[in-house]
């Protein structure tokens, strides 16, 4: 049996193949490229280049790959750009993952995990945040998502499917073997920037905002290594194959740092003393965001490798010294 990876060729869902090809698990990925590489998609997975809101496409691929699992990455992800454009994000992230549930149901597919975001709490009254928060989105973004859920929630109980929704707090790190990381050019997230500054590939950093209610002014977030959070799906995914209920799980460390602590730790760990400028605050940004993590381990089991801030930074300016040296082999 097969699982799909929608997303596939992307930063997380490229970490995911990666950690069911490990495991010894077939996987059909499937992913528009529209920010995903093709070469991203590791070797021994078969791709199929389309939309995840293409229904027609799905069950063709459901058929006949045999899928018995789906995996949802697909989808736009980035917080202020969903602030400008609300009707682009409802369509890519909650649209179309309404046609995939669609086809999951449709072809009979058990159990479906979908990547879902600590944006779906908005301003957090409590830190840590636990599962049970009140979900209250500051961003289209995370509203999106959270529409996502929903619908896997009442579908659920309306048709034979298992899903886990699995938040991600701030994901981070590449692969430890080198395979894979996060490649955008256009990528926004704190320490791909940071390590691109440390490389000089940008001139500097904006730290956006200084005036949050947080010790140091500038916003917390927890940092999760991506091949942590990989693992933890394919323990999700174990999790329904022997009859587990379908669920939500926060996945961080449950151990916030604040945006200058992050630039420190890049420069830290890259020895490299970049400029760095404090710029007024971003659209849609929450002070705080640290996850309440302990049912994850409950119920799951799992038990990070990578929880510490310089390895996360160390493998992410790995994978940024190797982008770069492709970069120049290709020229
Ligand atoms: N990176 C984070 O910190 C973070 C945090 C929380 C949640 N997430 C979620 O994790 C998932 C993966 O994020 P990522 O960081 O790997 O982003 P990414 O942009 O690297 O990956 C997304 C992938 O989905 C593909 N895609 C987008 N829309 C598609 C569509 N309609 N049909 C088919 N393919 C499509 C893209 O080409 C890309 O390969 C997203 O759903 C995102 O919302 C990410
Ligand atoms: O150049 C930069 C980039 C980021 N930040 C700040 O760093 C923090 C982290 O930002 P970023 O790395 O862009 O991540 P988030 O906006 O927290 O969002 C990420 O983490 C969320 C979950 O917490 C996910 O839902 C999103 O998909 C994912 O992009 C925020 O306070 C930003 O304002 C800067 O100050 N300067």
């Amino acid at each position: 049996m097969t699982v799909l990876v929608t997303g596939g060729a992307g930063y997380i869902g490229s970490h995911m193949v990666l950690a069911l090809r490990d495991a010894g698990r077939e996987v059909v990925v499937l992913d528009n490229l529209s920010t995903g590489f093709r070469w991203a998609v590791h070797p021994e997975a078969a791709f199929v280049e389309g939309d995840c809101g293409d229904e027609a496409l799905l069950g063709k691929v459901i058929r006949e790959h045999g899928v018995d699992a789906i995996v949802h990455f697909a989808g736009s992800i980035v917080v202020p750009d969903s602030v400008a454009d609300p009707l682009g994000y409802y369509l890519n992230n909650t649209v179309r993952s309404r046609a995939l549930i669609a086809a999951a149901v449709a072809n009979g597919v058990p159990r479906f995990l979908f990547s879902s975001t600590a944006a779906v709490y908005g301003d957090a009254k409590e830190s840590p945040i636990i599962e049970a928060a009140p979900l209250d989105p500051v961003s289209p973004y995370g509203t999106s998502k959270l529409m996502t859920e929903m619908m896997l929630r009442d579908t659920a109980r309306a048709h034979p499917l298992k899903y886990v929704a699995l938040r991600y707090f701030n994901v981070a790190g590449a692969d430890p073997a080198g395979r894979s990381g996060q490649s955008s050019p256009r990528a926004t997230h704190l320490i791909k920037v940071a390590t691109q500054a440390a490389l000089g590939e940008r001139t500097h950093l904006d730290v956006f905002g200084t005036d949050y209610p947080t010790p140091d002014g500038t916003c917390l977030r927890d940092y999760i290594h991506v091949s942590d959070l990989a693992r933890a799906h394919v323990l999700a995914l174990d999790y329904l194959a022997a009859g587990g209920e379908s669920t939500v799980f926060n996945c961080g460390y449950g151990r916030g740092y604040s945006v200058l602590e992050v630039i420190e730790a890049v420069k830290r760990v890259s020895g490299v003393d970049f400029p760095v400028n404090h710029v007024p605050r971003r659209a849609g940004d929450p002070a705080a965001l640290v996850a309440g993590a302990g049912r994850i381990r409950e119920t799951l089991g799992w038990k990070p490798e990578f929880d510490h801030l310089d390895t996360i930074v160390a493998h992410a300016l790995a994978w940024e010294r190797s982008l770069a040296a492709r970069r120049q082999a290709a020229e």
